[in-house]
């Protein structure tokens, strides 16, 4: 049976699931691995996600890693596509669907065509949150099928189709995720006097958390704090009891991660001072940087030059972040990114990735781990 990557695409765009509840994702995955020749395969699933090893030809042959993630965020699609998502409020608004559909045509290539090397295929749950890498590594066929080195990509709408960015060394940020929660006293909007309003309260919280990155933070360093969700009240003329504050922090190192959260808990205090209230402080999900290797990635963008097909293209770090970071923390590793564009940006509930990259992108993964 021939791959047909945007079907597959299409199919997976269309059933956007949220971390670790990628159960239709999953059930959709394995029917395509279970269809095709079975005598190379593992298969093990872990939890929503699934391990795929798909041994080599090569008796001397290295087990290589190649992870795509797979969960959907909480975004109601406004693409007007045809086969825009069937789940209300969720979407495929960071590429994921096309992650998977790579990983997806380089597995039937690499088992349809062997490779000397053995590939481990790591179709992982929960990027967006809490983070499926770090427990996905702790399982036991990760373990035992360790791999020497491990890949990844992620869509880039910033950069055209037909092209691929990487560089040595930091790629993505530290994050950390913020939740703060503030309760104080309510009561009649006419009588602020005798409340503690919490919608002021996290007014003023949000605008100081401001300055940390404007004011603690060395400006020849980069950090970022995003508030992107802020509850508060139910009605325009009773003052809120509670305020809910959700966001995320990213550093260029785990020490500065460190010294941001205790600023933040510092203007959580005063806060707490100053508006009569109580707050608590939760930093959810925390991802270590994306740090390439720098042997891999000096490899991989030889490749790359090389390619008559895609384009390199030179790229600073960014702030996003992913717990593909905990993967090249421990094993020597790349990512990359992977030209969708020109759409609008990770995230938005308007994005369309070109899908013409989906094809490139197997095709020349494949030419680099066949060759490698
Ligand atoms: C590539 C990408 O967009 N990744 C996400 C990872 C989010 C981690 C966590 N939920 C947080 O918000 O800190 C990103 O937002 O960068």
């Amino acid at each position: 049976m021939t791959f047909n990557a945007i079907q597959v695409r299409r199919d997976l765009h269309q059933i956007p699931e949220l971390g670790f509840k990628e159960y239709k994702t999953q059930r959709y995955l394995l029917d395509i691995i279970e269809a095709l020749p079975q005598e190379r395969i593992e298969v093990e699933m872990w939890r929503t996600g699934i391990l795929v090893k798909v041994n080599g030809t090569s008796p001397n042959g290295r087990c290589i890693g190649y992870r795509a993630d797979m969960d959907g965020l909480p975004i109601e699609e406004e693409t007007g596509l045809p086969f825009a998502s069937t789940h209300s409020g969720q979407m495929h608004a960071c590429g994921h669907d096309m992650h998977m559909t790579i990983a997806l045509g380089l597995l039937t290539k690499v088992v349809n065509q062997p490779i000397g090397d053995t590939m481990l295929f790591l179709f992982q749950p929960a990027e967006e949150g809490p983070g499926g890498a770090a427990p996905m590594m702790a399982s036991d066929a990760f373990r035992r099928w360790l791999p020497e080195e491990i890949y990844a990509l992620h869509i880039a709408p910033q950069f055209p189709v037909g092209t691929v960015a990487l560089k040595s060394g930091l790629l993505f940020a530290n994050t950390s995720e913020l939740f703060i929660t503030l309760k104080g006293k309510g009561g009649h909007a006419a009588y602020p006097h005798q409340t503690h309003d919490m919608v002021v309260a996290a007014s003023y919280l949000i605008t100081q958390l401001q300055t940390v990155v404007s004011r603690r933070v060395d400006p020849m360093d980069h950090a970022v704090l995003s508030i992107g969700k802020l509850q508060a009240g139910n009605v325009q003329n009773v003052i809120a009891e509670t305020a809910r504050i959700e966001g995320t922090m990213r550093t260029m190192s785990p020490e500065a991660m460190d010294a941001f959260k205790k600023e933040v808990e510092g203007h959580v205090k005063a806060i707490e001072l100053a508006f009569h209230c109580q707050a608590t402080i939760d930093f959810g999900a925390n991802y270590y940087q994306v740090e390439n290797n720098d042997e891999v990635a000096t490899t991989l963008i030889r490749h790359f030059k090389q390619s008559t097909t895609l384009r390199f293209l030179e790229c600073e770090a960014a702030m996003t972040g992913e717990d593909f970071g905990y993967m090249t923390k421990e094993i020597p590793g790349c990512l990359f990114w992977l030209g969708v564009g020109p759409t609008e940006g990770l995230h938005s509930s308007k994005i369309i990735p070109d899908e013409a990259a989906l094809d490139l992108a197997i095709q020349e993964l494949y030419r680099y781990f066949s060759s490698k």
